[in-house]
């Protein structure tokens, strides 16, 4: 899929701005806090209504508006799509061709995405909640039936961690705790299923990637951490372990096990990543897995993502460069940006169309631009 022209009203510090993108590598250079990586999250959240750096939605919303609107025509094989999201104070509204979207699960999956920023670095090194919310994104981006269940998820867990925690003061209650734990598990089985499946294939996918990256050097391995261990993933089994584990939860005053415990692991030649992993290894396998999601998104939807490449491209070296470009030719839209051109390999460079920015106005521009405003950088 291809985004042939983007609009931004009242959006970050963009007033407003049209722009219009033609080849499928786009350079967006422009001197610290000018609105590089506002314009990428600008398609980010258009894509998954979601920020990939704040969960406070107002602060998408130019400082003192009421409102930001973010919208875009998008060519994709099958057809074209006009999409827009509105962001207020009251809450955030999709259409797409015009029509409004009453459930926002259902209008995600229209633009499909893959964004590698600096904060993916968390992907491999932060704690389990990035691991969680990856899988949720990605495994999100392709079903909304996935979002279906992984919101119920959300919501009973909520429910029955209160319960549990008025059990504690008052053991009363135990009929509705029966209640809201089998309407949990559903839910649960299909999120762990779901996610255990999506890493498989993602494993894969990776490793292909991961062995060209590192000239066959190295083998990464993925592995989904089930706070279930090895029981078996089917509803009455699980059932029966929330049942069992009544009392140990009543006493915490929260749900021990399930989705929302779990984790995976990401190992390179059988060693934890996470704990062993030098940085270079740990941002190989941030980008293998990066890769490797546009490869299974073109597997599931037989057509490629766009890719996101905020102020990542001129931290890898040239052989990951190369490797990326490879993958993203003539195939996937990519937009990077950049303060220095400097450290874009001249092959993708070549293949580009430039943009500057400057104090959220874009234009068109060349390598010269880029140039003459890294003279200007301090
Ligand atoms: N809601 C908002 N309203 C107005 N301005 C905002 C808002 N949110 C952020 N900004 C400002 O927008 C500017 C651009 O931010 P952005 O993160 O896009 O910069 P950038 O060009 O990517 O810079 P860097 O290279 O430092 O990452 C910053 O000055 C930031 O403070």
């Amino acid at each position: 899929m291809f985004i042939n022209r983007l609009s931004l009203k009242q959006f970050r510090n963009y007033q407003d701005a049209c722009v219009e993108f033609k080849k499928n590598i786009n350079i967006i250079i422009g001197n610290n806090a000018q609105g590089k990586t506002s314009l990428i999250e600008s398609i980010y959240v258009l894509s998954t209504t979601k920020s990939h750096r704040t969960s406070k939605d107002s602060q998408l919303i130019l400082f003192n508006e009421d409102f930001a609107r973010i919208e875009a025509d998008i060519t994709r094989e099958r057809d074209d799509l006009h999409l827009s999201l509105v962001i207020s104070k009251k809450g955030k509204k999709a259409s797409y061709n015009g029509i409004d979207q009453k459930k926002l699960s259902e209008y995600v999956g229209k633009l499909i995405v893959v964004m590698f920023a600096p904060e993916d670095l968390s992907l491999v090194k932060g704690g389990p909640q990035y691991r969680r919310r990856f899988m949720d994104m990605e495994i999100g981006q392709l079903s909304p039936t996935y979002l279906f269940h992984l919101g119920q998820y959300s919501k009973l867990l909520k429910q029955r961690n209160e319960l549990l925690k008025q059990l504690r003061m008052n053991r009363s209650n135990d009929l509705l705790l029966d209640v809201i734990t089998e309407q949990l598990v559903p839910h649960a089985v299909y999120v762990l299923n779901s996610r255990i499946e999506f890493l498989k294939k993602l494993e894969s996918f990776s490793k292909k990637v991961h062995g060209e990256i590192s000239n066959q050097l190295e083998e990464i391995g993925l592995d989904y951490i089930n706070s279930f261990k090895n029981l078996e993933l089917n509803e009455e089994t699980i059932l029966q372990k929330y049942k069992d584990l009544y009392d140990q939860d009543i006493q915490l005053g929260s749900t021990s096990l399930g989705p929302h415990r779990d984790d995976f692991s990401v190992s390179i030649n059988g060693v934890n990543t996470h704990q062993f992993g030098s940085q270079g290894q740990q941002r190989t396998a941030s980008l293998s897995m990066k890769l490797a999601e546009i490869e299974l998104i073109y597997s599931v939807l037989n057509e490629y993502p766009i890719l996101l490449l905020d102020d990542v491209l001129s931290e890898l070296d040239d052989a990951r460069q190369t490797q990326l470009l490879n993958t993203i030719k003539n195939k996937v839209q990519t937009f990077i940006t950049t303060t220095n051109i400097d450290g874009i390999d001249e092959n993708v460079i070549e293949l580009a169309d430039i943009f500057t920015i400057n104090n959220a106005k874009i234009r068109i521009g060349d390598k010269n631009d880029a140039r003459s405003i890294e003279n200007t950088t301090v």
